[in-house]
């Protein structure tokens, strides 16, 4: 079963002088086990969209199902919807606020009212899937740890609910390029073993490019494409008119297209194509 969003929208605030219209009829299929990124510029309705999916809030107007189900309908609990949808925000370790490691990852569980054994199961397999050394780690104040370390923690407390859908706010964050490259690393790993679904909320094209198995993209509150990444990227124009950089790899690979002799009679040497390259590269960092 898929996630299906039917003519969803929000509006905060909505009939006061401060109304503003965050998500507008936007209508989307997102299969059972599908790894999707989801990417917009500042404001362009992500965040309020991903809060939906697990009703943290309720849209003004249109439909959720999840699994056949109307998550907003008077009869849906809730609760079972949280479990069944995990939603990681961002810096999510601003939350971590146990005294160790395996009692902030037994939270939720704990809250699930599950019995010791179980908890004490999950909390382990969580631990271990977000890459961290359970033994050495788990008795430790999440506050002696390094950012990266405390990022997974966080996700791990998600994890140990056995969300069946994760959502993860900007996972990468305020994250060095190998810290971003591990938590993605993770989330790609857990995707490919457990078949969960997987939204991953980035401002980094770069970032999901390379994991993600169809882009949606959002601008003013609509969906302005969902398709695989080679389609999305194919639109260059498009994803520039709403200020979104496509990865560097994709501007080679047109330069690379354009200097093909079959393509373009004024063949280029290899130095001449070299430095085509690197004039573009230094125009783009200049922009
Ligand atoms: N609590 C709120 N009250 C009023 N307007 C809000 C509220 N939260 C968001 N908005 C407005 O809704 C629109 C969408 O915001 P949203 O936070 O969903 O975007 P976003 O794509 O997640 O942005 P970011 O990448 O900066 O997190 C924006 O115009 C924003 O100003």
């Amino acid at each position: 079963m898929a996630i299906e969003i039917k003519d969803l929208s929000h509006i905060y605030s909505q009939g006061s002088p401060f109304e503003s219209i965050a998500l507008s009829q936007i209508n989307a299929v997102i299969e059972k086990g599908s790894f999707i990124g989801l990417i917009g510029h500042t404001g362009s309705g992500k965040s309020t969209f991903i809060q939906h999916l697990n009703v943290l809030l309720k849209p003004t107007s249109g439909q959720i199902i999840i699994d056949g189900v109307d998550i907003n309908d008077k009869s849906t609990n809730s609760k079972s919807v949280r479990q069944k949808v995990g939603l990681v925000f961002q810096y999510p370790e601003h939350q971590l606020f146990e005294e160790s490691v395996e009692k902030d990852v037994a939270f939720g569980p704990e809250n699930l009212k599950l019995d010791e054994k179980e908890i004490k199961a999950r909390v382990k397999e969580a631990i271990i899937t977000v890459g961290l050394d359970y033994e050495s780690i788990r008795k430790k104040s999440p506050f002696e740890l390094s950012g990266g370390q405390m990022r997974r923690v966080a996700i791990a407390g998600v994890l140990a609910m056995k969300p069946e859908i994760l959502i993860l706010d900007e996972p990468t964050a305020g994250l060095d390029p190998k810290g971003r490259e591990d938590i993605l690393n993770v989330i790609k790993e857990l995707h490919d073993r457990e078949h969960i679904t997987v939204i991953l909320v980035s401002h980094s094209m770069e970032d999901i490019a390379k994991h993600v198995e169809k882009i949606m993209v959002m601008c003013d509150g609509k969906i302005k494409i969902f398709d695989t990444p080679e389609n999305v990227f194919s639109q260059v124009e498009l994803l520039e008119k709403i200020g979104l950089a496509v990865p560097q790899v994709t501007y080679l690979m047109r330069k690379l297209n354009e200097m093909d002799p079959l393509v373009n009679p004024n063949v280029y040497t290899v130095q001449q194509a070299r430095e085509e390259i690197i004039r573009m590269m230094r125009r783009r960092k200049d922009a």
